[in-house]
């Protein structure tokens, strides 16, 4: 029983078979054209009583800067004037064309970020449908779908890769961890991320790095369908995903969660490396380049100076055969992420922000 997030056609990404929305929770097109504010799909989970912001409307919200631009939308930071915090909010935009699709997404989508608790996870607070009046909508063909999200004061792992270009082994080894604790807990719940890549996995003020965007990247398909196989997104993917019918890609009994362990080997190398390690540093990245690197190029040349460790590490996730390479649950038990300095490194923490 495994859900796929990011999954171009609808019948092969919804094999979790979710149990229907409550009625108070997925208002109709119409409930929502009545209000001026729009009301949450979906609360904070209970289990975080604590860290429960209470944002009931997007209008509990002032949106202070914009944190970036992503395929389908823009982040912002935003206050909730009610309690004076900072939280993240990602608002996709959807033309009219891709709303039939949008509703039946968003409502699988509020379940799955209401099932997803982790420190390991960027926290989904709440999910409003249209953040613009009905008004709005209508007049620029456009419709709006907002994600509240947890604040990741110091951005994106590729931002911290911009500014320090490659990152120690005593940092990469905590990354790692976390990334591996992260898509244990996904896994263990059966969502595979399908996306890993450094843009999608953001750091706190403590260091703290997190696994973003899964699920959001399944309501952008909607709208996006077919670029997935833009440049920019295929360079994580795995050999089985680009070429299906070379590496075994279709077969029933293949392991979906592979794929995330790839994507994970590669960002981990290009923490090492300062670049994307499977094409030349001046090499153009378009989609030829990517898939011969990925499906057929050479078993790949490890960094003299990188650890005996390390480079097992990184072997065992960029096996180019799903069924030879690493489970997460055995890397999790790798020496490269069990090794002393490792368990006293502060990660990140330390690195960004004492460097
Ligand atoms: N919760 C957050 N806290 C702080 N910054 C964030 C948060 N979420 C996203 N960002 C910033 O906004 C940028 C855009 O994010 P977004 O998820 O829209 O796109 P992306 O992951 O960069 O690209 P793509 O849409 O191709 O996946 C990120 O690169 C990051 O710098």
């Amino acid at each position: 029983m495994t859900l796929v997030i990011r999954e171009r056609r609808h019948q092969q990404a919804l094999r979790l078979s979710l149990p229907p929305p409550s009625t108070a929770t997925t208002p109709s097109s119409d409930d929502l054209c009545q209000q001026t504010h729009m009301p949450a799909l979906f609360p904070s989970p209970s289990s975080h009583a604590n860290s429960s912001p209470g944002i009931r409307n997007l209008s509990d919200l002032k949106k202070v800067a914009v944190l970036g631009h992503g395929n389908g939308g823009t982040v912002y930071k935003v206050l909730n004037k009610k309690n004076n915090s900072f939280y993240a909010l990602k608002v996709l935009r959807f033309n009219q064309d891709g709303i039939g699709i949008r509703q039946s997404a968003t409502v699988l989508e509020a379940e799955i970020l209401r099932r997803v608790d982790s420190p390991y996870i960027v926290r989904c607070h709440a999910v409003f449908d249209n953040g613009s009046s009905c008004n709005e909508a209508a007049d620029n063909g456009g419709d709006d779908l907002s994600f509240v999200m947890e604040y990741m004061e110091v951005g994106s792992l590729h931002d911290v890769l911009r500014e320090h270009h490659r990152l120690p082994e005593e940092v990469i080894c905590v990354l790692a961890k976390r990334v591996l604790e992260g898509l244990n807990y996904l896994h263990g719940m059966h969502i595979v991320h399908r996306d890993i890549k450094p843009s999608n996995l953001l750091v706190n003020d403590k260091g703290e790095v997190k696994i973003a965007d899964f699920g959001v990247s399944h309501v952008v398909e909607g709208r996006f369908d077919g670029c997935e196989l833009s440049a920019g997104t295929c360079a994580y993917m795995s050999p089985e995903r680009v070429d299906p019918e070379r590496w075994g890609g279709g077969e029933e009994d293949r392991d979906e969660f592979a794929g995330d362990v790839w994507s994970m080997g590669v960002v981990m190398l290009e923490c090492f490396l300062g670049h994307f390690p499977l094409i030349g540093p001046g090499q153009r990245p378009d989609w030829a380049t990517l898939m011969c690197a990925i499906c057929f190029g050479e078993k790949l040349e490890m960094p003299e100076k990188a650890s005996p460790e390390f480079q097992n590490f990184v072997r065992r996730c960029l096996e180019k055969d799903w069924r030879k390479r690493a489970t997460v649950k055995e890397l999790l038990h790798h020496p490269f992420v069990n090794r002393k300095c490792c368990c006293t490194s502060k990660g990140l923490g330390d690195y960004v922000f004492h460097e």
